[in-house]
């Protein structure tokens, strides 16, 4: 995946090297409300994708005009080269689609439901797809009714028919939702032997953990844009390392001046909470991509690297205790989470 300002024009479908999936500028409005404003980004034959965000950010629409279901409000989004809406005809036996929600036939069984579906795959000239029922773990489902069927029980009913025409490009729109934790890790795997087997994924999840197992991008939404992106780990350097530690202090020496006379780290004021007498300090160091520090403190630029702004940080922090003569008690370095990139960039925004 990459991002991208410029507009693009997509190559030939066949060309080695294209894009699987292209959107390019992509806006869309509901009415007076832009609820996409302007995201790029490429996905690469074979690679999962995942779209993150929080409630609203657009997740969905985005998905919705890459399915062919509506076309793009501006810019422009191309799969396999194609024009989701305007040569839906030809591309939709090519892609899968697992919706939010399922539109299923209730009294038809799990076995009768992925029949038909087979039926629909064998009349556009695919070979359908064999033992979806038991790849999703629903084999002792067959014969049930699909209204009897549990929620994660029908998402996973979802993922058998959206795979079952062996598609291209699948799309998934938040596949575990209302899955026990034993099915998702499931469902995880089954996805993970998609991707093996060569299908390009585009998925969007509110599990982080989800993202940080089987994409090899994501990228992060937040108000219909884009504000983070790139592999798991280029996301997560943007979230900066933190540093904890206690301090054996009575709180009210350090309410009396809050924040004691404790250094800025890297430009970064400490942030402090009280339990049971002592006082856990908290950093949050600038991530690979912050703006300049906060507080217009004096830190070190945005050009150092984060081990080395860790360390600049630990030797700072070192000569403090050292000239106050305090032990820094449960000293942790850690680095940063996609959690904490995801709350950044929901801090940021607001
Ligand atoms: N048909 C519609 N008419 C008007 N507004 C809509 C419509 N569909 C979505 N929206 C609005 O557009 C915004 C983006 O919605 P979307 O469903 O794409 O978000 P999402 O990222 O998928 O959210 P979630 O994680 O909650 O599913 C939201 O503010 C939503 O209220």
């Amino acid at each position: 995946m990459r991002m991208t300002d410029e507009t693009t024009t997509p190559s030939p479908p066949g060309t080695s090297g294209d894009p699987a999936v292209e959107v390019t500028a992509l806006r869309q409005r509901y009415g007076e409300f832009e609820a996409v404003r302007g995201i790029s980004f490429t996905v690469r034959p074979g690679e999962l994708f995942a779209l993150l965000g929080t409630n609203g950010a657009g997740k969905t629409t985005t998905m919705e005009v890459l399915e062919g279901f509506r076309p793009a409000g501006g810019g422009s989004v191309r799969v396999l080269g194609l024009d989701p809406y305007a040569q839906r005809r030809r591309l939709r036996p090519r892609i899968g689609i697992m919706l939010q929600e399922g539109g299923f036939l209730g009294d038809l069984t799990v076995a009768e439901t992925v029949a038909a579906w087979q039926g629909m795959a064998a009349d556009v000239g695919h070979e359908p797809l064999p033992g979806a029922i038991e790849l999703v773990g629903l084999a002792d489902k067959a014969k049930t009714r699909v209204r009897q069927l549990s929620g994660g029980q029908k998402r996973r009913l979802d993922l058998a028919l959206a795979v079952v025409s062996r598609p291209e490009v699948l799309f998934l729109d938040e596949p575990t939702t209302g899955m026990d934790p034993e099915a998702r890790r499931d469902t995880w795997t089954v996805i993970g032997s998609l991707k093996a087997a060569g299908t390009t994924i585009l998925l969007t999840t509110h599990y982080l953990e989800e993202a940080e197992r089987l994409a090899d991008h994501l990228a992060i939404m937040h108000r219909g844009e884009i504000h983070s992106a790139g592999t798991v780990d280029e996301v997560v350097a943007d979230a900066g390392d933190r540093i904890t530690f206690r301090l054996p202090v009575q709180p009210e020496t350090l309410r009396a001046r809050p924040g004691g006379d404790l250094p800025f780290l890297a430009g970064t004021a400490p942030t402090l909470t009280y339990t049971d007498g002592s006082a856990t300090v908290t950093y949050t160091l600038p991530g690979t991509s912050s703006g300049s520090p906060p507080n217009g403190s004096p830190g070190p630029g945005t050009d150092v690297p984060p081990a080395a702004r860790a360390h600049a940080a630990l030797a700072t922090l070192f000569a403090w205790a050292a000239g106050h003569d305090l032990t820094l008690e449960r000293l942790e370095v850690r680095r940063g989470t996609l959690e904490d990139a995801f709350l950044r960039v929901v801090g940021e925004a607001r």
